[in-house]
């Protein structure tokens, strides 16, 4: 980890302007595929970054923490009155499992990841601010002032839109597989070992040609307006992304936001979600967790009575929303260590649930169900990377999951996840 402390002082120069435009995602047209992305079109927030001024990485299980506490710190020195509105400005994430071994391709996102871009431009009001980052040094400002300049003389103004027909993507996965996890899953759980474990599986899929990020974020903040769509790539090009319907925490000083996720049918299902046994206690298992794990952290909290029915273009699921406000000293990295892995995403009890992964579903998930998002000064908003995929060239890897309790079938899972695919299916490009 590199040491980023508030007794270094500051340690990058930042500048910031207005840019006429609309959307960042724009500026791939004139700096390229973007290092980092977020966007969550109904809160009307929107942010794209490029290169790398600064990489805060973890390296081992037991750097997490302080790697997530030192984002919070305040590590840049403005030369201009900064927005209010800036998001990050540190992005990226961390491994669902920081103890499990890394599978090849996912060596590159690494255990946790964190970049501040060089340039970082999002949604202000009705227009755009970019700010440009440098190390702390001599002729940090200069470069910083006329890096500014040329990223506002080349900013196109036009919204780019998803182009080409949708192509036939090859995809594969195994079917028998999964649903044998799925059995063993509900036969641990007979047997009282388990209440509840969130099965995942990968899904490999391959295009005609290379995929293009920028369509392929297009398509999918088009397709989920109440989700944040979101990119982080590694060094090596690949690029992890997703629109993922479900908050982690959004920090804001002292106030924070959570939900459980949790339950999910068919569109049109909604009614008997809202009435279905199974589905109201996997649900009611992850509000009971969430209430728990923030009592240690929190000076108060708040939980809606009821779930509500939050629904997407492909699936519909149960939603508690959560608020509580921190107590002293709590930061953001105290908040993930109480929340992550919520059982949303793991299972209960979260231990054995947790070992239950480990032994049988033979998949590193590396970023996916973890936390992404950004991580500033007093505020962070992180999600749990759902509905995502890592993409390389023209393969993709996609992810999904699926709650299972007593009672819960196979086949039914199995549709379910089917579900949670079809939107980066569709983003992908495939017909
Ligand atoms: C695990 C996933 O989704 C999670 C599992 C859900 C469920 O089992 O009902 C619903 C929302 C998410 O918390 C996924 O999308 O991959």
């Amino acid at each position: 980890m590199t040491p980023l402390s508030p007794a270094e002082g500051p340690r990058w120069v930042a500048g910031m302007m207005p840019l006429p435009g609309v959307d960042p995602l724009a500026g791939a047209g004139s700096l390229g595929v973007p290092s980092v992305y977020w966007e969550r079109p109904v809160a009307r927030e929107a942010v794209a970054g490029w290169g790398e001024a600064g990489v805060l990485e973890a390296h081992a299980p037991g750097e997490l923490a302080a790697v997530l506490g030192a984002l919070g710190h305040d590590s840049v020195r403005w030369l201009d009155a900064v927005s209010p509105q800036l998001p990050g400005p540190w992005f990226g994430g961390m491994r669902f499992s920081p103890t499990q071994p890394v599978d090849g391709e996912w060596r590159s996102h690494g255990l946790a990841r964190w970049t501040l871009p060089e340039v970082l431009v999002w949604r202000e009001g009705s227009a755009l601010a970019v700010a440009v980052f440098a190390p702390e040094g001599p002729g940090a400002e200069d470069v910083v002032r006329s890096r500014l300049e040329r990223v506002r003389a080349s900013f196109p103004q036009s919204y780019r839109h998803p182009v080409g027909a949708p192509v036939a993507l090859r995809t594969a996965s195994s079917r028998p597989d999964f649903e044998a996890l799925v059995d063993r899953a509900v036969e641990a759980i007979g047997a009282g070992q388990l209440h509840k474990v969130v099965l995942a599986r990968a899904l490999e899929a391959e295009g005609p040609e290379p995929f293009d990020v920028v369509d392929v974020l297009a398509r999918l903040r088009e397709q989920n307006p109440r989700c944040a769509t979101f990119l982080f790539r590694a060094p090596d090009g690949t690029g992890f992304l997703g629109a993922t319907p479900e908050t982690l925490c959004r920090v804001d000083g002292r106030r924070l936001e959570t939900e459980a996720l949790a339950g999910s049918a068919a569109p049109g299902g909604a009614d008997a979600l809202d009435a279905s046994d199974k589905d109201r206690r996997e649900h009611e298992a992850v509000v009971r967790y969430i209430l728990q794990a923030l009592t240690p952290v929190a000076a108060s909290v708040s939980a809606d009575a009821q779930p509500s029915v939050l629904a997407l273009k492909n699936v519909v699921h149960l939603r508690t929303g959560i608020r509580a406000e921190l107590a002293d000293g709590v930061d953001t990295a105290k908040v993930v260590t109480a929340l992550h892995p919520t059982p949303a995403v793991g299972g209960t009890p979260r231990e054995r649930a947790l070992s239950f992964l480990v032994e049988h579903e033979s998949l590193d998930r590396g970023w996916y169900a973890g936390p992404v998002g950004w991580v500033g000064p007093g505020r962070a908003h992180l999600v749990v990377a759902l509905r995502s995929a890592l993409v390389r060239g023209a393969k993709a890897r996609l992810f999904v999951g699926a709650g299972i309790v007593a009672g819960s079938s196979a086949e039914s899972e199995w549709r379910e996840t089917e579900m949670k695919s079809l939107a980066m299916l569709r983003a992908l490009g495939g017909r």
